[in-house]
């Protein structure tokens, strides 16, 4: 009997691949899997036990391609970069008009922009699609950001919806935009992701430096913290985390891990393009670099006994005020991160929906968080100026929440533990809230340097002093 071809495809047996087409399998879809080693495919339908009848295996490209329904969905779970156009130039002399490619992995926006303009007009549809939730969020709902076409969104909505994480019964899966809005979404959900976990590493720092506490004396207070305005997955595992220990040493699990954390691209790129816009999201910044800074471990343990610590007296602020300093430099992180997905909506005319974005990060997602919830009503509500950080319930957030951040961050400051996310989301508040900047001076420094001419706040134009006469 003639075997029923595939729902979809799954290129890329590892560890999202996999667990995705399980997902799409436990839901009811076939799938067609195949990978570039071969020899991954056997134990993959091994370990997929009765879901295996819904996966159809491929050995070739070709004989993969075949097995799909048309119009056919192909989904890569590989590396970003020269593996995807390497894979797109195999695949497109394979493929028939209204058949879709999806790039499921994490990728530069700019690339998927450069695809979706390639194969436009081959008859072919490219996707650049951002998944999150890491593999268990893959193989039991993971959210999703969507780029591309509408024909390739119909294709793949019933499937996305299908395998999403579950938001009070609302699919945590949207089409956002053309070309690489799916992608570019990914990519700051990503730079908030690096944020939040910086900050969180934060506080664990000054409890740790600052306040002498073990690991699982910390790890408890921050469970706990799972049960109010913190609530989030990312507190959830940090919590676990450092309750574990070693087993081959019986020590905190975190205390024999090396204080160096690698990073692939994602938290750069939502940099690079906060910079390109004329933007700065300084506590993703700050996170970033706080990566990098990890990486110079060698450097640091050379100059711990050369450089001064020159401290002053403080005490580590009570938990009640690092739960609360916590929220607020999360509020301003996402607050950041909405600011470049609007500009970034301006500039490539995605009109992103912000709070569909806020609500399909509320479950399956690494930034998942019973705050996405407030974001998503504040996002459809008033927010002058474009900021959520105007939005009159986020305001009165911050307003109760960032006199602790204060003390948080002074404790930091004279106790000399470096609180770099922390105290960048308090500065940029305080930015914000200066109606009269000190720009100004900035001007005055280029114009008598370089006469670059400045505005006045008395007359409109442009001006230029002759400064050295005048002073
Ligand atoms: N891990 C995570 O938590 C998340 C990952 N992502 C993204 O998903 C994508 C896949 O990640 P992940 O599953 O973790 O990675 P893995 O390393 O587990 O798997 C990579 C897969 O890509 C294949 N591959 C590697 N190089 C090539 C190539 N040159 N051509 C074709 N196939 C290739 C591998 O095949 P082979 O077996 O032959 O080596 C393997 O199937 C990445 O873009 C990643 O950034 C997105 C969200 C979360
Ligand atoms: O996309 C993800 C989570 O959302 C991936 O886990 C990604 O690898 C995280 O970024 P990095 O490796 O740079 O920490």
């Amino acid at each position: 009997m003639k075997q029923a071809k595939a729902d979809i495809g799954v290129y890329g047996l590892g560890t999202m691949g996999s667990a995705l087409a399980l997902n799409l399998a436990d839901n009811g879809f076939r799938v067609a899997v195949t990978n570039r080693e071969v020899e991954w495919i056997a134990p993959f339908l091994t370990e997929a036990g009765p879901l295996a009848e819904s996966l159809l295996p491929a050995s070739t490209l070709e004989e993969f391609v075949a097995a799909l329904n048309a119009p056919r969905t192909i989904l890569f779970m590989i590396p970003s970069g020269a593996p995807m156009d390497a894979m797109i130039d195999m695949v497109l002399p394979l493929l028939e008009d209204g058949d879709t490619i999806i790039d499921g992995g994490n990728a530069d926006f700019n690339d998927t922009r450069r695809r979706f303009a390639r194969l436009a007009g081959t008859g072919a549809h490219f996707v650049g699609m951002g998944v999150s939730g890491g593999e268990d969020g893959a193989r039991h709902g993971p959210s999703m950001m969507v780029g591309g076409s509408d024909h390739s969104w119909q294709q793949l909505k019933p499937m996305a919806e299908a395998i999403a994480a579950k938001f009070e019964g609302s699919p945590c899966v949207a089409h956002l935009g053309p070309d690489g809005a799916g992608h570019f979404v990914k990519t700051v959900h990503n730079g908030i992701e690096y944020a939040d976990m910086q900050m969180i590493a934060e506080v664990y720092g000054i409890l740790r430096d600052g306040a002498g506490w073990e690991a699982p004396r910390i790890g408890a207070l921050f469970e706990g913290w799972q049960a109010g305005k913190l609530s989030s997955y990312l507190i959830e595992v940090t919590a676990a985390a450092l309750q574990t220990t070693d087993p081959d040493t019986g020590l905190p699990m975190v205390d024999v891990i090396l204080d160096q954390a690698g990073q692939k691209g994602t938290g750069r790129w939502t940099v690079i393009e906060a910079l390109k816009m004329g933007q700065s999201a300084n506590a993703i910044e700050a996170a970033v670099g706080a990566r990098g800074w990890s990486s110079e471990k060698a450097a640091r343990e050379l100059a711990q006994p050369i450089l001064s610590a020159g401290t002053l007296e403080a005490t580590v602020p009570v938990p009640e005020d690092l739960e609360a300093a916590l929220l607020a430099a999360r509020i301003l992180a996402h607050a950041q991160g909405f600011r470049l997905l609007a500009a970034a909506s301006d500039e490539f005319d995605w009109s992103l929906d912000l709070a569909r974005i806020s609500e399909i990060w509320r479950a399956g997602c690494i930034i998942r968080s019973a705050l996405l919830d407030d974001f998503a009503q504040a996002l459809r509500g008033e927010m002058p100026a474009g900021h959520l950080i105007l939005s009159p319930v986020i305001a009165a957030m911050l307003a109760d929440a960032i006199p602790a951040l204060r003390r948080v961050v002074v404790a930091g400051v004279s106790l000399g533990v470096p609180l770099p996310a922390l105290s960048a989301s308090l500065a940029w508040y305080d930015t914000m809230r200066h109606a009269r900047g000190t720009a100004n001076v900035i001007q005055a420094q280029r114009d008598f340097f370089g006469a670059h001419g400045f505005e006045r706040v008395d007359k409109q134009g442009k001006f230029h002093a002759n400064w050295p006469d005048l002073a």
